[in-house]
């Protein structure tokens, strides 16, 4: 993946190539500037590549136009953010509702309280973002992420603005919804303890893949990490 043109062009990503298997939980790490937020934003389909390809869920993303790449996010795709990107006009249930009112399905008040209810929040459906707490609010978003049950959740740094005790809350939902529901979690984080949470994590530097660890531990993977940084 490519930006800008002649001597302001920057190579983002370099002949990466991974395959995450429909109901796993990758962690992707990297040094700043590594290309975490470029890998994100092209396997979701916010960017288009500048050469090679992304397949969702069997479908080549090359092969839509912008309508049908707008429809596969909002049908096969969740997003978490690390600013939890909540409409604070709405309620914890009107804002997780929002993806279904957005594809055009009905909803029903069953479906969004136990999607509420997943997260531990079925008693704060009424209340506004600025009601909730930070880890409460991370929670509607990911209600929000699953309500249209994706193939794939991507999560932006979910846990960056959450205290350790929340974050191991949040880190547990993705966890399960790996597990549990057979969605494949994608995680840009920085923290190698909740990198520790993933099945595996594809650390990053300079656009590449530098390595894959698979089950490695929050000390391994912070070790990895330090030494990419070293590198940089
Ligand atoms: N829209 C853009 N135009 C030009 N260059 C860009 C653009 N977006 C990213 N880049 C460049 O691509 C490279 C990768 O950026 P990216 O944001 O993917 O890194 P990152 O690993 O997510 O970094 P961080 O951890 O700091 O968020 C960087 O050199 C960045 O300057």
């Amino acid at each position: 993946m490519e930006y800008g043109s002649g001597p302001a062009r920057v190579t983002a990503l370099d002949g990466l190539s991974a395959d995450l298997a429909a109901g796993s939980f990758t962690a992707v790490m990297g040094p700043s500037g590594s290309g975490k937020s470029t890998l994100l934003h092209c396997a979701a389909g916010l960017d288009r590549p500048t050469a090679g390809h992304v397949t969702i869920d069997g479908v080549r993303l090359a092969d839509l136009d912008e309508t049908g790449l707008t429809l596969l996010r909002r049908r096969r795709i969740g997003f978490v953010f690390q600013s939890f990107n909540l409409i604070s006009a709405l309620t914890a249930a009107q804002n997780v509702a929002l993806p279904l009112r957005l594809s055009g399905r009905r909803v029903s008040t069953g479906e969004v309280t136990a999607a509420l209810a997943a997260v531990g929040l079925a008693d704060r459906a009424g209340h506004r973002p600025v009601e909730l707490s930070g880890g409460q609010q991370q929670r509607v978003a990911i209600a929000r992420a699953m309500i249209t049950e994706p193939a794939v959740i991507f999560a932006d740094e979910p846990t960056g603005a959450l205290d350790n005790q929340t974050s191991r809350h949040v880190l547990e939902l993705l966890r399960a919804l790996a597990t549990d529901r057979g969605q494949t979690i994608v995680m840009v984080t920085h923290d190698p303890v909740a990198a520790a949470w993933a099945d595996a994590v594809l650390l990053l530097a300079d656009g590449r893949l530098a390595d894959r660890l698979d089950g490695a531990s929050a000390e391994v993977i912070a070790a990895q990490m330090a030494r990419a940084e070293a590198a940089c």
